[in-house]
């Protein structure tokens, strides 16, 4: 079995397969403008986040009911099992459902029924963080937040996603400010495509615990100081950095010189059925295409814990369970 670990950076309408897919338009009588899931999977093939979020937004019209969250959610934690994740901290876009005429509840007790059975079935800890879409007017992510009131004992953060550049954290103050009040948690995307600049506002701003993505810190001394110091994480996605042409190739990706600067850096999937991998996928690719040893991989899996919002005692445990992996990963 892998290194025990937690996902702190997953999309869960990124989890959705070919397959799964398929399955989907056909109980909900649509057609896909696909042939078969090989057709489907040759679409995989992006030049930048806004052409993967193209497809993603389009292929998840085929989630309609209730039902349809449950198994897309289902599916991701029997498949995160198999990777060592033992928690889970899963993002949702509820405005590409929302936007297509679905209600709140509808995508949240989706979701909430597969999460709710998650430990007993698969081991895995769960919640939810609630994305806002930053290419959406900030009226339309306040107007959310009060959708999701009803449903807060499922959702313990707010982030903010979709495409990034053009779309600063400077946007979505109120509502994080909001977020906040509620005594949620907040992440932001930054530094993806974006600048470094970026970050400064999701920190500033929007009070962000954590960073997502954030490899764009590296063009900021300041910055890159200032991360080391606050130890605030980065919840980094090499497949999905190589797939997006955020790094030319995994063998120049930043995550080394970011763990050597001393940042608290996590590894995670992003939108594992789009980007070639899961977690534990990502975490071998590190080790074969850029020769991290088992005491890096193994640091790094105790960050995902630190940097999840678990309580201390939860955390202490499941990094007492990494130290007693007994495999390098
Ligand atoms: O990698 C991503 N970046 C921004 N928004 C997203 N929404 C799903 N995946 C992503
Ligand atoms: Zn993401």
């Amino acid at each position: 079995m892998p290194i025990p670990k937690a996902e702190l950076h997953l999309h869960i309408e990124g989890t959705l397969e070919p397959e799964l897919a398929f399955t989907l338009a056909h109980r909900n009588g649509l057609t896909l403008p696909y042939t078969d899931v090989q057709d489907l999977r040759r679409a995989y093939s992006f030049t930048d986040l806004q052409s993967f979020l193209d497809l993603y937004y389009s292929l998840m019209d085929v989630l309609r009911t209730e039902a349809d969250f449950t198994d897309l959610a289902n599916a991701y934690l029997a498949r995160a099992a198999t990777q060592g994740v033992r928690h889970a901290e899963i993002f949702f876009d509820p405005q590409a459902h929302t936007s297509r005429g679905l209600s709140m509840d509808t995508v949240v007790n989706g979701l909430a029924a597969a999460l709710d059975t998650s430990q007993d079935t698969h081991g895995i800890s769960t919640t939810l963080i609630l994305c806002f879409l930053r290419d959406r007017p900030a009226a339309e992510a306040l107007d959310t937040l009060h959708q999701a009131r009803p449903h807060l004992e499922h959702i313990s953060a707010v982030g903010l996603d979709s495409a990034e550049v053009g779309n600063p954290p400077e946007n979505f103050t109120e509502v994080f400010t909001a977020a906040r009040d509620l005594g949620l948690h907040r992440v932001a995307h930054a530094g993806e495509e974006g600048p470094a600049s970026y970050i400064w506002q999701a920190l500033d701003l929007l009070g962000a615990q954590r960073i997502d993505h954030g490899i764009r810190c590296l063009d900021d001394t300041d910055l890159v100081a200032h991360l080391a110091t606050t130890q605030i994480p980065l919840t980094v996605c090499p497949l999905s950095n190589v797939r997006l042409r955020a790094v030319p190739d995994l063998a120049q990706h930043p995550l080394p010189a970011l763990m050597d600067a001393g940042l608290l850096v996590t590894v995670n999937s992003d939108d594992p059925s789009y980007f070639g991998g899961y977690v534990h996928d990502n975490f071998q690719a590190l080790h074969t295409h850029l020769g991290l040893n088992g005491d890096q991989l193994r640091q790094l899996a105790r960050n995902s814990f630190t940097a999840s919002f678990l309580p201390p005692r939860r955390k202490a445990q499941l990094i007492a369970e990494v130290d007693a992996h007994p495999h390098p990963w």
